[in-house]
Parts: C-alpha cells; structure tokens; sequence
C-alpha cells in the first residue's frame, strides 16, 4: 500500500494531499488544474513538496520529519508523464533500456528484459525506431514498457490516453487492463474519462483544490455521483 501527506503551494492554491492507495488500478480524477500532476510528481519524487511523507510499505520514500528524500530512480516507480517524454534520440530499445542501465543492470540481463517487454506489449518490431517515427498509440506502449521494465512497486500513469483517437483510445484500454490486471501494486491513472474509469479501474480518488475528497470503489463513486469533470469547479 502507498500511503501518502504531502503539502505543496501551487499558483493558487495549496496543494495538500492526504491519502492511502491500495494495490489495483485507482483512476484519478478532478477539474483541470486540480492538483493531479502534481500529486503524481511528488509521488514519483519529481516535484518536491514543502512537508509531509510517502510511504510504501515499510519503506520510507520521503519524510520531511526524518529529513528523507528518495530520489526517483531509487523509489521503484514506474512513471508515465502526460507527453510521454520518449528521449527523442534514442531508439525504442534504448528507451526501454534506460531506467536498467541506470539501475546498473548487466548487459545481457539488460537484453532479455527489454525484449522480453517489447513482446508483451507486441512492439517487438518498433525495438529499431526512433521516437518521431511511432504513432500516438505506439509511443504510449513504448512509454508504458519503459515504466514496467524495471518491475516497479508502484505505477503512476498520467492521462496515458489523452493523446489517442478514439479507436487507438479503445485498443490501448483493453490492453492496459490486460498488462495491469495482475499487477500486484498500487497503479495511479490519471484521466477526465468516465469509461476510462468503467473499464479500467477498481477504485477511485478524485482531487479538488490540492484535496482528496473521495476514495473509494467505483460503484460507490457512481451512486454519489461526482462528476469526471474536466472543467475547474469556480
Ligand atoms: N511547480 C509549480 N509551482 C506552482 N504552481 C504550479 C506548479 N505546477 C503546477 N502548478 C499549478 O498548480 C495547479 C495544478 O496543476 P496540475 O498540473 O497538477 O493540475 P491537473 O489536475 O493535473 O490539471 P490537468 O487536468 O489540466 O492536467 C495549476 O494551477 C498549475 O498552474
């Protein structure tokens, strides 16, 4: 379980978040602007809060009691951000390869990870190209195997369905339920979405101002009936 505090000041508001994840796919929802970014970078250790802490487990990922800060390639996450930020001279296997080489892995243990990904996400064929050359829903499983590779103990997907149209959209979620259903471990997924929500998630939490102010089961969160807005609530 990843449990979090964190406090943050934004643009307008305070970001202050407090919450626990269970393992499963927890989709994430709020008005644009809410805060959700943020709490996805904090939580893979990219933005830097002013107070609080994270934990995963028993491990300590950040206190700011403790004076603990881990940075990202020691927090064992697996981080897709909004643009997907493919390293645009990199093939699609040194992309993949990249948190493996930064973990100081062997070559060869290296090899077989990547392509052992690369075919179960059947983007065997793209190991070669260059990011330029990848569709919208190519990219995205390219930038999905870069974030599994490493086995993470937790999965942050911010709005990993955004860019598609809305036939790649479809095939991509019915391949993210395949690839994340027998995930053990807490995964995050941003998204403004309602169907996002049906058909991927077990839980929901939905932010607004910097706040969570809902967690729960998806069913519970229909009968309330809070809204997947898009729009800031003024
Ligand atoms: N480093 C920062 N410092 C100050 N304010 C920030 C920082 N990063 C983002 N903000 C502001 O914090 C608020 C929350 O932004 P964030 O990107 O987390 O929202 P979001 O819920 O992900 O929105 P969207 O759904 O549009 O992607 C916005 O008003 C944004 O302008």
């Amino acid at each position: 379980m990843l449990e979090f505090e964190l406090e943050m000041p934004l643009a307008s508001f305070t970001l202050h978040a407090e919450g626990r994840v269970d393992p499963g796919i927890t989709a994430v929802l709020g008005p644009s602007g809410a805060g959700k970014s943020t709490l996805l970078q904090c939580l893979a250790g990219l933005a830097h809060p002013v107070s609080g802490r994270i934990r995963l487990g028993e491990r300590i990922l950040y206190s700011s009691n403790g004076r603990i800060f881990v940075p990202p390639e020691h927090r064992g996450v697996g981080y897709v951000p909004q643009q997907y930020a493919l390293f645009p001279k990199m093939t699609v296997f040194r992309n993949v390869e990249y948190g493996l080489r930064a973990r100081r892995v062997p070559k060869a243990r290296r090899e077989v990870k990547v392509e052992e990904i690369l075919r179960r996400l059947g983007i065997g064929h793209l190991a070669r190209r260059l990011p330029a050359h990848l569709s919208g829903g190519e990219a995205q499983r390219v930038a999905l195997a870069r974030a599994l590779v490493i086995d993470p103990d937790y999965i942050l997907l911010d709005e990993p369905l955004a860019a598609l149209d809305p036939e790649t959209r479809e095939a991509v979620r019915k391949f993210l339920r395949g690839v994340l259903s027998d995930a053990s471990c807490p995964v995050l997924l941003v998204t403004h979405d309602v169907e996002d929500v049906r058909r991927l998630a077990d839980r929901v939490m939905v932010i607004h101002e910097g706040r969570i102010i809902f967690y729960g089961g998806v069913e519970q969160w229909e009968r309330q009936g809070i809204p997947a807005s898009t729009r800031r609530v003024e």
